[in-house]
């Protein structure tokens, strides 16, 4: 298992590109809403830990994962500012095949998402069997799945911020 025994949220603050003049958003579900909201502070934390301003975090709520696909886009829409968006949910499987759904919807809509515009949204939605796996990856034994978020937001809107600079 690709995270089973390890915790991959540690990162070298040394290889981090300083993120004090970026600006994020963090879009959360609210299913789940334990999941969710430790997924958030893992992430809000890792971007204040790298120079971060708080003003410069902005969240928005949306009542499920399916809904983080329009939240995205509107908080794209509303602050085209921003260099990174973050989509927080956590999807636990339950008797039905509406997790599959959920699941694939989300994932697919996320993509596009990245496909159809300029701001870079990271995929930080848990996918999990069971709630303890939840558990173990939103600031538990796996780390937190979160503060990776976040650490892919700023390689990702440095990224977005060389290119322009090549381009223009
Ligand atoms: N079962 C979970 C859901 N289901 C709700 C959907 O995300 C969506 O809000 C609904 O289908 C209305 O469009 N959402 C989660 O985030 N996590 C779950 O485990
Ligand atoms: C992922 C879901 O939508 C799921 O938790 C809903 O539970 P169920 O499949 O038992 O209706």
């Amino acid at each position: 298992m690709a995270t089973a025994n390890k915790n991959l949220s540690q990162y070298d603050k040394e290889t981090i590109p300083n993120a004090k003049n970026f600006k994020f958003g963090i879009v959360v579900s609210e299913w789940n809403e334990d999941i969710t909201q430790g997924l958030f502070q893992g992430a809000f934390d890792a971007f204040i830990d790298n120079g971060v301003l708080k003003e410069n975090i902005v969240r928005w709520n949306v009542p499920g994962s399916f809904e983080l696909i329009y939240g995205c886009k509107k908080l794209t829409e509303s602050f085209e500012m921003l260099d990174a968006i973050i989509a927080v949910g956590s999807v636990i499987q339950g008797e039905t095949k509406h997790f599959d759904f959920v699941c694939e919807g989300v994932t697919q809509g996320i993509k596009d998402l990245n496909l159809q515009q300029d701001i870079p949204v990271i995929f930080c939605v848990l996918t999990d069997n069971t709630k303890q796996q939840s558990i173990d990856r939103s600031g538990g034994k796996y780390g937190n799945k979160g503060t990776e978020a976040a650490i892919a937001a700023i390689k990702m809107a440095q990224l977005r911020k060389d290119a322009k600079f090549y381009k223009d």
